[in-house]
């Protein structure tokens, strides 16, 4: 695996492994890398002839007071965990070869980032994007591999690839990997290490109580009472507060008043202890 931080061997490097008409799928991460990354590796391995992974916690998707400085770091552990997973390429550029000075452009994608975390976190979404579009310029892949535990995310940045042409055109390009979750239902997430062994188990319930809800949902129950009833049980199973429960359009993230026909999406972001968790299922 060549580990490399800066854009001309970056060039070089990508240069050479889509040589032969070879295909490239990137996975972008933040790092501190657990199963679930792992998973979109292997999505990655299966579907292109080389992979390659990005590591950068990027400044401009943090607002301030959020957790970027206590964000864990610890990029030789993860480049071995890459290794043996036979990664080809780990991008792990600094933030002075990401963001030179100077730096003035943002990208902005309207509409899917004003509901759900783009309303909690003002700004989170341009951040994304904006440093997504630069990824997808500097590795230039065939294909990206991304969480659906971010499902607001992908939905961003699956509109984002389209309306500026940063993949090939094909529906394929942003791959979406279901979310890996530990045994005892809560999705994996690299902020999970910010919990207390004590709050750890609580934080359990998150998933508990959502399943409680697409059971209500599933029977005909309308989505008011369903979604109030499921933020006093997050509440109840040791959660602080809950930023957003929502019921929406899986694509469109439109707000929905029951089950329709259409993809539906239960989404929660809730906070405990110093951590904001959030999780996604279909409905
Ligand atoms: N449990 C998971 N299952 C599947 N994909 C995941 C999971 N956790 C993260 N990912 C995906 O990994 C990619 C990189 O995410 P990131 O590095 O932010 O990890 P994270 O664990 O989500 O951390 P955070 O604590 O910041 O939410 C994203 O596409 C994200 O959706
Ligand atoms: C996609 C991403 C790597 C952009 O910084 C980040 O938001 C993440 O890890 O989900
Ligand atoms: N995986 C989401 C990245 C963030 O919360 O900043």
């Amino acid at each position: 695996m060549q580990t490399i931080s800066r854009l001309d061997a970056l060039r070089n490097a990508v240069d050479g492994f889509k040589s032969g008409g070879k295909t490239l799928a990137l996975v972008p991460t933040m790092g501190a890398l657990h199963e679930g990354h792992l998973t979109l590796v292997r999505e990655a391995k299966a579907r292109a002839d080389h992979v390659a992974v990005s590591i950068f916690v990027n400044p401009l998707q943090f607002a301030p007071g959020e957790d970027l400085d206590a964000y864990p770091r610890r990029l030789a552990q993860d480049a071995a965990l890459l290794e043996a997973e036979g990664v080809d390429l780990l991008w792990a550029p600094t933030v002075d070869v990401m963001y030179p000075s100077g730096f003035a452009t943002t990208v902005s994608v309207g509409g899917l980032d004003a509901v759900l975390c783009g309303a909690a976190r003002p700004g989170h979404f341009d951040g994304v994007a904006t440093v997504v579009g630069k990824l997808f310029n500097q590795v230039r892949p065939d294909i990206a591999v991304f969480g659906e535990k971010d499902w607001q995310q992908l939905a961003i940045i699956r509109r984002m690839a389209r309306d500026l042409d940063l993949v090939a055109p094909h529906a394929d390009a942003i791959v979406g990997v279901p979310t890996v979750r530990e045994a005892d239902g809560l999705a994996m997430s690299s902020r999970n290490q910010y919990l207390t062994a004590a709050q750890r188990a609580q934080a359990a319930s998150l998933s508990r109580a959502m399943r409680h809800a697409i059971a209500q949902l599933q029977q005909g129950e309308v989505a008011g009472p369903v979604l109030a009833g499921l933020t006093a049980e997050i509440i109840a199973g040791g959660f602080a507060s809950v930023d957003y429960a929502d019921l929406r359009d899986a694509a469109t993230l439109e707000a929905m008043d029951r089950l329709d026909g259409r993809a539906a999406r239960l989404l929660v972001a809730a906070r405990i202890g110093s951590a904001r968790l959030i999780d996604n299922m279909p409905a």
